[in-house]
């Protein structure tokens, strides 16, 4: 199981730039699990579906290799035409971008040890994307999370092996996963891209 792994350049050629296949590839990976967990997280698969085709659709009509082709190539048409969008792609990956904040921090909540992923998933959302949603969406989520299996559960869900294995798992992953964020919080700081929209 490398749905995390699979995100993140780390490591990689070209200056820390974030490429757009594993990055697709490691959130398709990522949204099949999250559909293995039962129709109540439904309503988030299908928004994360839409993000990531939109990115796949935009991906393919211009070839893109990397977020920061991406971002390139959307920003030539000007700040204020990138605003007006409401199927850029910058905007998109900063709805994943939050998300993948969401990851980092359930995750090591995960590693940690804390039984209730309930309260893990919780924390980490009202840390990262809850201040971003609206109420209705902030309640749907947190009424969602109390359908999460338990911290031993999820470990067996994950499918890599005895749960040593998992969480060992984890602790590669996470750090890959916070690379991702890191070099494209720095990649929106740095275009004041990260209030879109
Ligand atoms: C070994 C790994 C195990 C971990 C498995 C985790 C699986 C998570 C898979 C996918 C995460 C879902 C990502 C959701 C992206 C949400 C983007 C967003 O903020 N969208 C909102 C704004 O969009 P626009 O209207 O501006 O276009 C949209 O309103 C959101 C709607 C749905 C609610 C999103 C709640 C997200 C909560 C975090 C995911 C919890 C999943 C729990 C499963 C463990």
């Amino acid at each position: 199981m490398t749905y995390a792994k699979r995100i993140g350049p780390r490591g990689a050629a070209g200056g820390g730039e974030v490429l757009l296949e594993p990055y697709l590839s490691g959130w398709r990976g990522l949204i099949r699990f999250l559909q293995s967990l039962g129709a109540v997280f439904s309503f988030i698969s299908k928004d994360a579906v839409a993000k990531v085709a939109l990115l796949e659709g935009h991906q393919q009509q211009h070839g893109f290799v990397s977020l920061q082709s991406l971002v390139q190539h959307e920003l030539a048409a000007g700040p204020a035409a990138l605003r007006a969008r409401s199927d850029s792609g910058c905007r998109t990956v900063l709805r994943l971008h939050r998300a993948l904040r969401w990851l980092q921090l359930f995750l090591e909540g995960l590693r940690s040890g804390e039984p209730r992923t309930s309260v893990l998933c919780t924390d980490a959302y009202n840390a990262s994307l809850a201040q971003h949603h609206p109420w209705v969406v902030r309640k749907a989520a947190t009424v969602a999370f109390c359908a999460l299996p338990s911290r031993d559960a999820f470990l067996e869900i994950m499918n890599v092996g005895s749960q040593e294995e998992a969480v060992a798992m984890l602790g590669e992953a996470i750090p890959y996963i916070g690379d991702v964020y890191s070099i494209t919080q720095e990649l929106f700081t740095q275009h004041k891209l990260l209030d879109l929209p």
